[in-house]
């Protein structure tokens, strides 16, 4: 990640700062010893946002209870929510119109506003953060855009006419302005104080591909979420005829969350009501939408006004020639349609094989074989019962009809000829086959799910039981050994043991390289433990830095699991972990308990090991304490 630097760049003065309780707070927030009383205090001398903050606890709260006081607002959003909050709305209010021509202020935060919500309601059905706190990183993802037309008005306008598919906002502003906004949304945020992990992932939004996030780490799927909320946001702001640019994506990224087409649309539906709520509370336009199932019927509708122009392959089956003539020219001239013609039904039969017309039109009467047989004869093959029939008749009568239709017709017209009727009966017909067509190839479809289900499914069970980004047996895996070892030692000889290992300050390693970085090194110790241990000890990865190994052993001494603990510790500490040009040592500290006779359940025995995990952090990390006999041993002091 690339942050601009403002001071260098000279610009430090004019980026975008909240004014007045907004900034107050977001110092008064740098003090360690601040109070939520004194918080409400300062928010409670503004009514706007103390009016927009209890809207704000209200609107995302899963409790029923209505929120009616800042002091419960905050207790409600969590403080640094509420600071981001404050900050995102001041910045609304001040950044309403501005002297960039060509920047839509309104725009721009309309735009925001929906990303954030988008992002608030995505973020909902994981546990990766608090909602709040993603509204927040919605509202401000793009404020480097709005810096840069704050502070270079004139040339940014410029840039923004500039742009074209080929020459993106972002070629244009490295090009002319030497950052971009990206780099400088991330020195604006990390100036605001939001976390490291948000600034990262505003960073990449609107190109996760290029961030270095592992596949299925925290970061990964909240520049992805994001990534997510930015496309609802384009699609809400763009116009109709410009709508079908996003729903196509918007359908495979709401697939990949298991939301079908229906979930989707009621999920942006719902956003898209939010959205207009608080655009009247912010005064900012949010435009009115269909619902979101009717935007995607209308795209899929369209072609249906082509209906005449879809060329179908017609076989006309008449002996009177003038009527024949008539009815090709109508269908080949007239609507397209490929279009081969037989002077009765024995030579319909053998062209129908030869041509395999989608649709035959056939006279009743005819010499050698007429249209019953004719129909009768194409209904008895494998390929004629898909085939749709309409019998051409100068007859009316009830009776004839039923039997046209016994004999297997689709549908009649009446001679002569209604050139419109005909027509509207020659689009059932296309219905029909398109709806043929639909279900073949859904029909090829489910065949094949069904063998990809299989293998699908094996491959789900893997994943479920993995941690993608270490490749380590994870949580559940790990609560399944437990759970197994704990019964098997039950019935053998075997003694039990659980150690609980954790990456000392490994926070730090995040804040000082990134994410990313911090990602590659829970690799390497993952890669690490795999190394060391013997066929018997299988780690688990069973939280952000936190690991778990089960430890058999035929030994009811604790000794042996203490020197294998110990060796790993060891081993860690010693290992030099290079990543790219970063060159880092880190340690881990290490819990152990032993199965003792008076635990019931593998939790008390989690429970102790946890415990011991405590102590060795508490007294210095990097080493080993063991729960035995209910008590707590230092394994590293003499
Ligand atoms: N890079 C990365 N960081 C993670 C992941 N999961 C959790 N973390 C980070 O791990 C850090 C854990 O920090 P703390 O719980 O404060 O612990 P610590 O800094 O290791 O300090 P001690 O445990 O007290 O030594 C937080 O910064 C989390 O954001 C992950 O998948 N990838």
């Amino acid at each position: 990640m690339k942050t601009a630097n403002p001071s260098q760049l000279g610009i430090s003065e004019l980026l975008p700062t909240p004014r007045g309780v907004a900034l107050a707070l977001m110092t008064a927030c740098r003090q360690e010893d601040i109070t939520i009383s004194e918080i409400s205090k300062l928010i409670q001398t503004d009514p706007a946002l103390s009016g927009r903050l209890i809207k704000k606890a209200n609107m995302t709260g899963l409790s029923t209870r209505t929120i009616t006081s800042v002091p419960d607002a905050i207790a409600r959003v969590g403080l640094n929510a509420v600071k981001q909050l404050a900050m995102g709305f001041s910045l609304i209010d001040q950044y309403q119109i501005g002297t960039c021509n060509q920047f839509d202020y309104q725009q721009f935060w309309s735009h925001s506003l929906l990303m954030a919500i988008a992002s608030q309601e995505l973020v909902k059905s994981t546990r990766l953060c608090s909602p709040d706190e993603l509204f927040a990183c919605g509202l401000m993802a793009r404020i480097g855009c709005l810096a840069l037309a704050t502070i270079y008005p004139e040339k940014y306008s410029e840039l923004l006419e500039k742009q074209t598919p080929d020459l993106t906002l972002i070629d244009l502003e490295k090009q002319f302005l030497q950052t971009n906004h990206n780099e400088l949304t991330a020195a604006i945020l990390n100036n605001y104080g939001f976390p490291q992990i948000f600034v990262e992932s505003i960073y990449y939004h609107e190109t996760p591909e290029e961030s270095c996030f592992s596949e299925g780490s925290r970061p990964y799927q909240i520049v992805h979420l994001l990534y997510m909320a930015k496309l609802i946001a384009d699609f809400g702001l763009s116009p109709e005829s410009e709508q079908n640019k996003y729903t196509t994506e918007l359908m495979l990224l709401g697939g990949k969350m298991s939301l079908d087409t229906e979930s989707l649309g009621l999920f942006i539906d719902d956003v898209i009501k939010d959205w207009q709520t608080w655009g009247e509370l912010l005064k900012i336009p949010a435009a009115e939408l269909p619902p979101f199932h009717k935007i995607i019927n209308n795209q899929i509708a369209r072609p249906e006004s082509t209906v005449d122009k879809f060329s179908l392959r017609i076989l006309i089956v008449e002996d009177e020639p003038s009527n024949l003539v008539l009815v090709e020219e109508l269908l080949s001239r007239i609507l397209g349609h490929t279009v081969f013609t037989a002077c009765n039904g024995k030579e319909a039969l053998s062209l129908a094989v030869e041509v395999l017309p989608h649709i035959v039109i056939t006279d009743w009467l005819m010499p050698v074989m007429d249209g019953l047989k004719l129909t009768q004869s194409l209904r008895a093959t494998d390929w004629g019962q898909n085939l749709y029939i309409i019998m051409m008749t100068s007859l009316d009568d009830e009776e004839e009809v039923i039997e046209a239709f016994d004999a297997g017709v689709d549908d009649y017209v009446t001679k002569p000829i209604n050139i419109r009727e005909f027509r509207a009966r020659l689009r059932a017909a296309w219905h029909y086959r398109k709806l043929q067509e639909s279900w073949e190839r859904d029909h090829e479809q489910l065949k094949r799910f069904t063998a990809e289900l299989a293998v699908t499914n094996r491959k789900l069970e893997h994943i479920a039981l993995t941690d993608m980004l270490t490749e380590l047996p994870n949580r559940r895996a790990g609560t399944e050994a437990l759970s197994k070892a704990w019964n098997d030692t039950g019935r053998s000889n075997q003694q039990m043991f659980v150690i609980l290992i954790d990456i000392d300050h490994f926070k730090k390693i995040n804040d000082t390289y990134g994410h990313a970085i911090g990602d590659q090194v829970l690799k390497k110790i993952a890669a690490a433990f795999r190394a060391i241990g013997r066929k018997n000890d299988v780690f688990f990865r069973i939280g952000g830095e936190e690991f778990m190994a089960i430890h058999l052993n035929d030994d009811t001494d604790a000794k042996p699991a203490v020197l294998f603990a110990e060796r790993l510790r060891q081993h860690i500490a010693a290992l030099q972990i290079n990543i790219d040009s970063f060159h880092m040592k880190i340690s881990i500290s290490m819990g152990i308990a032993i199965k003792e006779k008076n635990m019931k359940t593998e939790d008390q025995l989690l429970s102790a090991a946890d415990k011991a995990l405590y102590a060795a952090k508490k007294t210095g990390r990097n080493k080993t304490c063991l729960f035995i006999d209910n008590k707590i041993v230092d394994c590293n002091s003499n």
